[in-house]
């Protein structure tokens, strides 16, 4: 978080989203205003249904608010089209079944003429099968695939649904590891996330609660890492 006059990298402003119309209409996230500075790890807790995957999509650019807004680099989120700028990795994870695990996570560097992150597969344990077609991994490999193509161009905001739902703990170990080198490495890190691992490392817990930020909780967490 940064304070009121230092320059935020995401800057949302009484924020809140309906689903849906009319008698379908539920309005699930209520007047979000939150700043976040450059290069922290920021864990967005709470209940399934709080509203974590809907505020990671608003705040990726991914679609728009229906009312407040929300900029990241001083510009509409939904504008940042570039990968370099904003990066997600969605809870679905969206890879291309098709290509390799390896092609998935260099497919930005290669769409943008960009030189890839060399040990990004390394980090995420996913040299073994580098060469083999994404559908043919397990879910967990595949998220790891997912959270690498989402930092290999070494991303200002890298937004990451549930990164370690699938994950067992020394993978939990090894995605901690990567995002805090990510972050190490200047990037801003927002993860929605119920894991009590990945929210003890953040720099900055902010609750969501029924769609709504819990005061008291914002700004909690860990200490800022240095390594
Ligand atoms: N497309 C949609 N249409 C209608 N309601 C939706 C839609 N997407 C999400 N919702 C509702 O919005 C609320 C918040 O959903 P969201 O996925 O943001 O929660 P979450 O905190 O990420 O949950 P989880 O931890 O289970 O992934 C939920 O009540 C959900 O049912």
């Amino acid at each position: 978080m940064t304070g009121d006059s230092s320059p935020a990298l995401v800057d949302v402003q009484a924020l809140t989203h309906t689903h849906g119309r009319g008698a379908a209409a539920v309005t699930v996230l209520h007047e979000i205003t939150v700043r976040i500075g450059g290069g922290v790890l920021v864990a967005l807790a709470g209940r399934s249904g709080s509203g974590k995957s809907t505020l990671c999509h608003l705040v990726a650019g991914v679609m728009a608010p229906t009312a407040g807004r929300v900029r990241v680099k001083g510009e509409p989120a939904t504008a940042v089209r570039d990968w370099a700028g904003v990066a997600l990795a969605p809870q679905r994870l969206a890879l291309v079944g098709e290509l390799t695990v390896a092609e998935n996570v260099h497919l930005p560097a290669l769409l943008r003429g960009a030189p890839v992150h060399p040990d990004l597969l390394a980090r995420m344990d996913l040299e073994r099968i580098a060469r083999r077609p994404a559908r043919e991994t397990s879910l967990g490999e595949q998220q790891r695939t997912a959270l690498a193509r989402a930092l290999v161009l070494a991303p200002d905001l890298a937004v990451l649904d549930e990164p370690t739902a699938h994950q067992d703990d020394g993978h939990v170990e090894q995605v901690v590891a990567a995002l805090r080198e990510a972050v190490r490495r200047g990037t801003t890190v927002l993860v929605a996330t119920h894991d009590a691992r990945l929210i003890e490392v953040a720099d900055t817990v902010l609750n969501l609660h029924s769609g709504r930020l819990v005061p008291d909780a914002v700004g909690q967490g860990a200490a800022r890492h240095d390594d």
